[in-house]
């Protein structure tokens, strides 16, 4: 099997930054960890690398809106080098921020004539949300969530409200099958507050690209990669692993040769 190398793309901010390493060395990954300054430097580096992560964290101390900074530098100093990357059929995750900036830089979704499709706004409830929620999994073609139904992982934020410009937009991404990740409850069909924690429309927790290499999500898979990070193991008794670990196995097994 051919190792993957992983970047975690720091920025000024970043606070997640350490765990998505983690996370990718646990799944048997390469990984470096560099400021998007060192790569502003040279935008060639990023061709050494097979997937790109952007962690979480409070980029730019969430100036403007949450990601938006960094959003502007992906898409103004490293556009080209990006598009690159995402043709060579490599892999892009943005988690939490991650998922805010590369959401924002246009990654997932191409703006239209009339600009940005989607973006993520403040929670509903008004305040940063930070517990654990349950996700439904509809893995369609997105590489990472391949063979998974369900995960029991945190949030920890204050933007995550997923909204699209129209319905429409919406419902054309169910049908091409790109939510992905959606926020569940075991008796709502589609999950309210508090288990919807944002108030996304269509209670979509996390949403991949047309080609299923690019996902983004705002809960947090690398923070339950290890079974003692769940925070009822001791009652629920030892899992073999953490729920978000497959996500990162199964960017690395896409790489296998
Ligand atoms: N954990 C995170 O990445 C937080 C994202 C962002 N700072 C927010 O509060 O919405």
């Amino acid at each position: 099997m051919a190792t993957p190398k992983v970047l975690v793309l720091r920025g000024p901010g970043s606070n997640c930054d350490q765990e998505a390493h983690f996370a990718f060395e646990m799944a048997g990954a390469f990984v470096e960890r560099m400021h998007i300054n060192r790569l502003r430097e040279d935008p060639a580096q990023l061709q050494r690398f097979q997937i790109l992560c952007v962690p979480g964290g409070f980029t730019y101390g969430d100036d403007v809106a949450a990601g938006k900074i960094l959003a502007t530098q992906l898409a103004n100093f490293l556009g080209d080098a990006l598009r690159k990357f995402r043709d060579a059929e490599k892999l892009i995750l943005g988690i939490c921020n991650g998922f805010q900036a590369i959401l924002k830089a246009g990654l997932i979704l191409p703006p239209d004539e009339d600009g940005p499709l989607a973006t993520l706004g403040h929670n509903d409830s008004g305040k940063f949300e930070d517990r654990w929620i349950h996700l439904r999994v509809n893995p369609n073609k997105c590489v990472f969530l391949k063979g998974l139904e369900s995960m029991h992982i945190p949030v920890a934020h204050g933007e995550g409200k997923f909204i699209t410009r129209k319905q429409w937009i919406l419902d054309g991404l169910k049908q091409a099958g790109q939510v992905v990740l959606t926020y569940s409850h075991p008796n709502q069909p589609e999950a309210q507050y508090p288990a919807n924690p944002n108030g996304s429309m269509g209670a979509v927790a996390g949403l991949c690209d047309a080609t299923g290499r690019v996902l983004g999500l705002m809960p947090h898979p690398e923070r339950h990669v290890l079974p003692t990070q769940h925070p009822q193991w001791t009652r629920l008794g030892l899992a073999q692993e953490g729920d978000g670990l497959p996500l990162f196995r199964n960017a690395v097994e896409y790489f296998a040769t």
